[in-house]
C-alpha cells in the first residue's frame, strides 16, 4: 500500500515519457517523495502544527494534490474538534485508492473525505486551512492565478494557505548551484545518476518551477494580507499566506 521503494527509472528506458501519478509511482510514492525534495518530512509535521493553530470550529481543512494523504494525517494528529472536515483532493485514481485504504486504518474522530477529483473544479467552500503541498507546480502557469482566486474566495478571514513548491531562481549561478545540490541530496538518498537524469527529463514540461517572487506576488494579488516564507531548502520552498 504505497511502501515500495522507488526503482521507476533505475533501468534505461528507450524513451522517457512525461511523468505521472500511475499505479506504479504510488506504490512507491513515499520512498520516492522522501529521497527526493529535502525537508519533506519536515514541511508535513510543520503543516500539522499549523494547521492545529489556523483550523477553526465548523470549518473544512483543504489538502489538494493530497496523493497518499501524508498532510492530511499530519493535520489529523494534530486537529482534535471533532466539528471540523478535512477534504483531500487528487485527480490520479491510483492515489485516492490507496490513499482510502491508509486513512480507514487511521483511526480519529476528525470526519474525513476524499474526492477523486481536479483540484481546479472541486468544489471549495468555508475553508479555514488550505494546503497546497507540491501540487500547483503540476498545473499549468496561466492557470494558476484563476485557483489561487478560487481558493482565496473560499477561505475565511484568519485562515491559511500553505504552499510548498519547487522554485527556480532568476539568478542562473544560483539556479545552477541549486539544481546541482538537489541533485547531490538525491545521490546521498541513493538514486543513480541515470535515475536522477531521466527522472528529470519526465518532469520537464510538466513539473514548471517558478521563483519565490512570482508565487508571493501572486499570492499579494489574490487578496492574502500576510505572506512569507517559512522553510527552504535549495530549490524547494514553503510559503504561509493569511486571509
Ligand atoms: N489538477 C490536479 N488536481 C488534483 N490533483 C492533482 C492535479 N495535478 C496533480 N495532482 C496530484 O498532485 C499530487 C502531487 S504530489 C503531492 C504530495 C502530497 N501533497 C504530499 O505532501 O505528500 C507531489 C510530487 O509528486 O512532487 C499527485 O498525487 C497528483 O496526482
Ligand atoms: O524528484 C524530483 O526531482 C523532484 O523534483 C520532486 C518530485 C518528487 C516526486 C514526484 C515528482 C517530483
Amino acid at each position: 500500500m504505497g511502501n515500495r521503494k522507488d526503482s521507476v527509472y533505475a533501468n534505461p528506458l528507450t524513451e522517457v515519457h512525461q511523468f505521472k501519478f500511475d499505479d506504479r509511482v504510488a506504490q512507491c510514492f513515499p520512498d520516492m517523495i522522501t529521497r527526493s525534495v529535502p525537508g519533506y518530512e519536515t514541511i508535513i509535521a510543520m503543516t500539522g502544527v499549523m494547521a492545529q493553530r489556523f483550523a477553526q470550529a465548523d470549518s473544512h481543512i483543504y489538502d489538494l494534490g493530497c496523493s497518499l494523504g501524508a498532510s492530511l494525517l499530519s493535520m489529523r494528529q494534530h486537529v482534535d474538534d471533532a466539528s471540523i472536515q478535512i477534504i483531500g483532493v487528487d485527480n490520479s485514481a491510483a492515489m485516492i485508492e490507496r490513499c482510502t485504504h491508509i486513512v480507514a486504518l487511521n483511526n480519529s474522530p476528525i470526519h474525513t473525505e476524499l474526492r477523486l477529483e481536479d483540484m481546479q473544479t472541486t468544489e471549495l467552500c468555508n475553508a479555514s486551512v488550505v494546503v497546497l503541498n507540491f501540487t500547483l507546480q503540476f498545473i499549468p502557469i496561466e492557470e494558476r492565478g484563476p485557483l489561487i482566486d478560487r481558493i482565496y474566495a473560499a477561505m475565511k478571514p484568519g485562515g491559511i494557505l500553505i504552499l510548498s513548491e519547487k522554485i527556480r531562481f532568476e539568478d542562473e549561478h544560483l539556479q545552477q548551484l541549486n539544481t546541482e545540490l538537489h541533485h547531490e541530496f538525491k545521490r546521498g538518498n541513493g538514486y543513480s545518476d541515470l535515475e536522477i537524469a531521466q527522472k528529470r527529463s519526465s518532469l520537464e514540461n510538466y513539473l514548471r518551477a517558478e521563483t519565490i517572487k512570482s508565487h508571493e506576488s501572486r499570492l499579494a494579488t489574490a487578496g492574502f494580507s500576510s505572506i512569507d516564507v517559512w522553510f527552504q531548502c535549495f530549490n524547494f520552498a514553503s510559503v504561509v499566506a493569511i486571509k
